[in-house]
């Protein structure tokens, strides 16, 4: 089984990581040169709890070199999506799956157009890494990553993709609605980042400051008028007491809008709470806690990207 993963950066680091501890053939593949100088030279240090490790994984700067992968997991930010799935056209054979589990919504709609319905596959993870320096990554000591068709139920690709990861040393969920679980996740999203990147607080303090969590209630609602009229089937009773409670399970994290906007990086803004407008302009319904939210992250991006 080869696998490779686009973008070696927090997530796909700790992924490789993984992978690579449980024996699989996984090739990193970064854009970024002091990544990939780093890991070269000194190998992949991932902290994970008590454990530090090192990895001499293979990574490259040139998705050339891996050709006909099995598996892809895509582990780009959602503003990379289109160069990351040209990137991943140069190397699919006629039976890669490329994965994405990342945040926000619109990420399998935009691959898919490129890579086509057939390579494409999408689920979440609830891990959570930071790489603080080049090839090194602090990550979660648990997660689970949950996968299903786009378009509903499980497949034979589905179960293959599950298996396969399960070799490498993941749980994973096969999961009926996987829709229902991007926009559970888009939720706390949507909830949480980006009170926590303009008020630079900890995902706690976004529910635990009474003035950041009175937004945040309004921001979740907002998304879930949204989803309603989009007939997206999740739990509307419990959905902002989920928010609530990933407030309190990382509390002290500080999320990764926060973290983008102190590494003055580009944000997953647009896919996360301005998908909400895009959406909600689409189906006439007013989202304006979170038009301000998504203006006033673009307008700290700009200030600091001019
Ligand atoms: N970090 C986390 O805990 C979690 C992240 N996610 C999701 O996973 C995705 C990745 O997040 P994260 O790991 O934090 O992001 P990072 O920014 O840490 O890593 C992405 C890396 O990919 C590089 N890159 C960009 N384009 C390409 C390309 N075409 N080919 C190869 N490498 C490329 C980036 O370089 P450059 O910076 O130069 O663009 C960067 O080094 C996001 O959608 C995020 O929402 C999901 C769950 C948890
Ligand atoms: C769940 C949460 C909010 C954890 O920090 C996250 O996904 C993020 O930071 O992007």
């Amino acid at each position: 089984m080869k696998i490779v993963v686009v973008g070696a950066g927090s997530v796909g680091t700790l992924f490789g990581s993984i992978l690579y501890e449980h024996g699989m053939d996984v090739t990193l593949v970064e854009i970024r040169n002091e990544i990939v100088e780093a890991i070269h030279k000194d190998g992949l240090k991932v902290t994970r709890g008590d454990s530090e490790k090192v990895f001499e994984i293979d990574i490259t700067n040139n998705i050339i070199d891996v050709e006909n992968p099995d598996l892809i997991i895509f582990a780009v930010k959602s503003y990379d999506n289109i160069t990351a799935a040209y990137d991943c056209l140069k190397i699919i054979g006629p039976e890669t799956i490329v994965l994405t589990l990342q945040n926000g919504i619109g990420n399998y709609e935009t691959i898919s157009n490129i890579l086509g319905e057939k390579h494409t596959v999408i689920g979440t993870t609830t891990f959570g890494a930071t790489q603080y320096a080049p090839g090194c990554t602090r990550g979660s000591e648990t997660g689970e990553i949950s996968i299903g068709e786009y378009k509903g139920g499980s497949s034979e690709r589905i179960k293959n993709i599950a298996e396969i990861l399960r070799s490498g040393g993941f749980t994973v969920n096969i999961v009926n609605d996987v829709n229902s679980l991007v926009w559970t996740k888009l939720a706390v999203n949507v909830g949480i980042n980006a009170i926590g990147a303009l008020c630079r607080i900890s995902n706690g303090e976004t529910h635990s400051i009474e003035s950041a969590s009175i937004i945040q209630k309004m921001a979740v609602e907002e998304l879930m008028k949204v989803a309603k009229k989009k007939g997206i089937d999740l739990d509307y009773n419990s959905l902002y007491d989920h928010v609530v409670d990933v407030t309190i399970t990382t509390s002290t994290n500080k999320c990764s809008m926060l973290q983008d906007v102190e590494k003055r990086n580009l944000t997953e803004i647009r896919a996360i709470n301005g998908a909400i407008v895009d959406y909600g302009n689409s189906i006439n319904i007013d989202t304006p806690i979170n038009l301000v939210l998504t203006n006033l992250m673009i307008a700290t991006e700009t200030s600091y990207r001019k």
